[in-house]
């Protein structure tokens, strides 16, 4: 008998299936992982942008996080769109596992998918608890209040001192290669750089990259070399996508046809 990694999703739904739980439990699967979840909204969605948004209630939240803690041997938490600062709340209460944080603000498309009393529940309650955080500069410049020209460092930094290890992602489908600035628990600083995939197929990508790091850190792997499989395995799903026509707008990043051998 084995027991696989459980990972539990908190994050909203996406009815386009590119982004949001349905990028996470497709991740999980991709990777040998077990994708438990819960819903904490449910969006009208697709490539082309976020229409009606319907937020569950915290109680709701709690009543499926509970019933996932309190069957399944879950190794690690991996967060998307929060909707409120109850469901916020929610999260802050879960300890003793790993929890990645995707602070989810803003759609590929624009749209508002965090309020500002949800940036601020992430800095007071979420963050402290959290493992590891991992913003694009958007979303990084709105938790810490910072001039948008500020530094990646700099926005990293402001994050650490909230509590959690930090990966701002820099995904840019424009530049020649992608940057991520990881700053570890210790302080450490490292930018791991990539090819950039040339696609506009790629709703999704920051969940997907979040839902990878989190079942390579469940699986005990130190945070560089998680972030280094989960750039492969996001390049990996783009460059299929890349292949894509699908839907009107950005169409969503691939979660088949992946390899599935990264080592765990
Ligand atoms: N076009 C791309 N080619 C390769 N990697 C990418 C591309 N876009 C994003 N990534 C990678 O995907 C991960 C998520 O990045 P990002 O796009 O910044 O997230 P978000 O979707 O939240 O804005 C990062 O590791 C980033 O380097
Ligand atoms: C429910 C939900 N969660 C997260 C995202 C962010 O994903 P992206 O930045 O690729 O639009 C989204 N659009 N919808």
């Amino acid at each position: 008998m084995t027991t696989p990694l459980v990972a539990l999703s908190i994050a909203g739904t996406d009815s386009g299936g590119a982004a949001g739980l349905a990028a996470d439990l497709a991740t999980f699967a991709a990777l040998g992982a077990h994708g438990a979840c819960a819903v904490t909204a449910v969006t009208a969605q697709d490539t082309t942008g976020v229409g009606r948004i319907v937020p569950l209630a915290a109680a709701d939240v709690q009543a499926q996080v509970d019933a996932v803690l309190g069957d399944l041997p879950v190794g690690v938490v991996k967060t998307g769109m929060l909707g409120s600062d109850e469901v916020a709340a929610v999260v802050a209460g879960i300890s003793g596992i790993p929890v990645v944080v995707d602070p989810v603000l803003t759609a590929t498309s624009g749209a508002q998918l965090g309020s500002d009393e949800v940036v601020a529940a992430y800095r007071e309650v979420v963050l402290p608890g959290a493992t590891v955080i991992t913003p694009n500069r958007d979303e990084a410049v709105r938790l810490t209040g910072l001039d948008p020209r500020t530094p990646a460092l700099e926005l990293a930094a402001a994050l650490h001192e909230l509590g959690p290890a930090v990966v701002l992602t820099g995904g840019d489908p424009r530049a020649a290669t992608c940057g991520d600035t990881v700053m570890e628990g210790s302080g450490a600083v490292t930018v791991l750089e990539h090819d950039t995939i040339r696609t506009c197929n790629d709703h999704g990508t920051g969940c997907t990259f979040s839902a990878a790091l989190a079942v390579h850190l469940g699986n005990g792997t130190d945070l560089l070399t998680a972030v280094h499989r989960a750039q492969a395995f996001v390049s990996a799903a783009l460059t299929t996508s890349s292949t894509w026509e699908l839907g009107r707008g950005r169409g969503p990043v691939a979660h088949i046809f992946v390899p599935t051998t990264q080592e765990n």
